[in-house]
């Protein structure tokens, strides 16, 4: 018999932005693989589905009751309330609460065996920030300490880069990017990049591009921080006294690390070849390479977290929201991604 597939838990983020319209359309078009669950208000989700001609039905359920497979037309949600209703594009101090609520029963219901992923649509960070919400940072930051651990990394792939397990499958358009420092302004990014934090974001981008991606021996290409990985410590000494002795350490482990090396020419295909993800230093180092080759076909995945969480490449694109014009194939990507991390979880536990 088969095992019944993955419930994957869909948080439909900012109220305000293209996140519940996304969700919606999990239920529509090409079959997706798992069982998802969307978390958000059902009143919200309706009245969406309403604006856009979108016929989905909503199943309500609560975390524990059995999840159907997945049927045309059909979203099973696990309903929050929103607290002020909600108009696409305009923001609401009032719902930072409900977005981080949605995100709180996913996170219990993976703790508790009740879903085995999640997957995020969009939130507005700074609408949370103006709710008084102070130290929020993103989703990973916030998962990381829900589950209580010290260290995660986020990394976005490109779909063609999702099914490819191997060196040597790199093209111009399948990439995986991983970040030393996410959320942070660029004047701290540099105190940030510390040997022993290096040390452990390597260690976990190794240990799960083997777990998740199947690579059976991760070559992973560095980033210096500064231009031209600081011209011999002219510009700047980050790349001898930090990023160079942390990688000597884990090479002498037997880690295939290349780096560090200048990020201006590392993303090109000859430094590319047989590369199985880079690390890059700071987000606007790293993202806007993997967002140019493959922006909207891409997913965002937090890795070193006990739990499964992919998200979209993509922000609440609060222009697009309720008008139909939001492109649905990142959060497909993701939702895809997140099926295969669960299923691959389940078979081999770490
Ligand atoms: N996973 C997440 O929760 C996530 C990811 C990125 C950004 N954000 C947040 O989103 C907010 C807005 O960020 P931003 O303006 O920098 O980026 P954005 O991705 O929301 O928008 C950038 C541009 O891309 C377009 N776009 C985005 N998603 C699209 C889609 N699915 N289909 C078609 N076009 C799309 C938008 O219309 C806009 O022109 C910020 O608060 C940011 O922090 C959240
Ligand atoms: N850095 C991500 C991006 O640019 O796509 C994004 O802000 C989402 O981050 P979280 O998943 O941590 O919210």
């Amino acid at each position: 018999m088969r095992s019944p597939s993955p419930v994957l838990a869909v948080t439909s983020g900012e109220p305000a932005g293209i996140g519940p319209e996304l969700t919606l359309l999990l239920a529509l078009g090409e079959h997706m693989p798992g069982r998802v669950v969307a978390v958000g208000d059902p009143a919200l989700l309706t009245e969406r589905a309403a604006l856009l001609g979108l016929e989905v039905d909503l199943l309500e359920l609560t975390p524990g009751e059995p999840v159907p497979e997945a049927r045309p037309g059909i979203l099973p949600v696990w309903p929050v309330a929103l607290r002020t209703p909600s108009r696409p594009g305009e923001l609401a101090v009032a719902n930072a609460g409900y977005v981080l609520e949605t995100l709180d029963l996913a996170i219990a219901a993976c703790l508790d065996g009740n879903a085995d992923g999640i997957v995020t649509a969009p939130l507005h960070k700074g609408v949370i920030l103006d709710a008084g919400h102070a130290g929020f940072r993103g989703h990973t930051e916030y998962l990381r300490d829900a589950c209580g651990i010290d260290e995660v990394v986020m990394m976005l792939a490109t779909d063609s880069a999702l099914h490819a397990g191997q060196a040597g499958w790199q093209g111009s358009s399948a990439l995986r990017v991983a970040l030393v420092t996410t959320h942070l302004p660029l004047r701290e990014v540099a105190d940030a990049i510390t040997g022993p934090g290096l040390e452990r974001i390597l260690r976990i981008l190794h240990a799960d591009l083997k777990r998740w991606f199947g690579v059976d021996a991760p070559r992973i290409a560095v980033c210096g921080l500064n231009p031209h990985a600081g011209e011999g410590g002219h510009l700047g000494r980050e790349e001898i006294e930090v990023i160079e002795p942390c990688l000597e350490r884990l090479r002498g482990e037997g880690l295939a690390l290349d780096g560090p090396l200048p990020a201006d020419t590392l993303f090109t295909p000859r430094h590319l070849a047989g590369v199985d993800a880079v690390l890059a230093m700071y987000h606007d180092q790293g993202l806007p390479v993997l967002k140019y080759a493959g922006f909207g076909r891409a997913a965002n995945v937090t890795l070193g977290l006990p739990i499964v969480r992919t998200s979209v490449d993509h922000g609440t694109a609060l222009d697009l929201a309720g008008r139909g014009l939001a492109d649905a194939g990142s959060l497909r990507v993701a939702v895809a991604l997140a099926a295969k991390m669960a299923s691959r979880g389940a078979a081999a536990p770490r």
